[in-house]
């Protein structure tokens, strides 16, 4: 089955807590929330406080995506106010195994993300310890950027992989994501998808958000 994760960098901040409560009421079955530190990336966003506001607001699962370096300095502060799913930078962790370990010692998902231009050989070694791999369709750091179409054969091979061995991994999507681009990440083996841009800027986001998962329902195959 496909979700939908709406990702918050698109949304309006001064109306923060109705953005999120209306994406929920369109069909979104988990929240996006990209933080960003102005060194992993180039960009700063906001930090643990933004789900401090947003976690009473909602049912959906918070699925942080942490685009910073030295994560686990961090992990605590998220996991606390109220993360369910944590991704980590495979290019920003120093020791990936132990930052998971951290990450599952709250009680949270641990995921791990892969830049545009990172292999799928880099999480062999931790596969059977994760619930979630995050692909990046663009350069991390901002939204409303074009999806990068290269990255689909890794989504396919790493699809493969988790089948040989009987994984039970969500492959997510983020970057770029429409109606359009979601058909051939779902046909490679994705299941989940985050969209900010492509539903925040649109002025139905419900029917953005309905079409978006439509199309990814019909294409997907596993
Ligand atoms: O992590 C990121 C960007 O670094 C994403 O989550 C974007 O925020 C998605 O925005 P769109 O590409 O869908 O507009
Ligand atoms: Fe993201």
């Amino acid at each position: 089955m496909i979700k939908i994760a709406p990702s918050i960098l698109a949304a309006n901040f001064a109306q923060l807590g109705q953005e999120v409560k209306e994406v929920e009421a369109a069909g979104a079955e988990l929240i996006h929330i990209d933080v960003m530190d102005g060194h992993f990336v180039p960009n700063i966003s906001f930090g643990s406080i933004v789900l401090d506001a947003i976690r009473p607001l909602t049912s959906l699962p918070l699925d942080v995506h942490l685009m910073i370096e030295n994560p686990d300095q961090y992990i605590e502060q998220f996991a606390k106010a109220g993360a369910d799913y944590i991704t980590v930078h495979v290019e920003a962790c120093r020791h990936l195994h132990r930052t998971i370990q951290l990450i599952r010692s709250y009680g949270v998902k641990p995921g791990v993300v892969l830049n545009p231009h990172t292999p799928i050989e880099t999480i062999h070694h931790v596969l059977e310890d994760i619930d979630m791999v995050l692909f990046m369709t663009v350069n991390p750091g901002f939204g409303g950027q074009k999806f990068i179409s290269s990255v689909v054969p890794k989504v396919a091979a790493l699809s493969k992989i988790i089948k040989e061995r009987g994984l039970t991994i969500d492959i997510e999507i983020d970057g770029g994501i429409t109606a359009e681009t979601i058909v051939p990440c779902a046909e490679a083996g994705a299941n989940i998808f985050v969209a900010g841009s492509a539903i925040y800027n649109q002025e139905d986001r419900a029917a953005a958000l309905q079409a978006i998962k439509a199309a990814g329902e019909a294409a997907y195959v596993r």
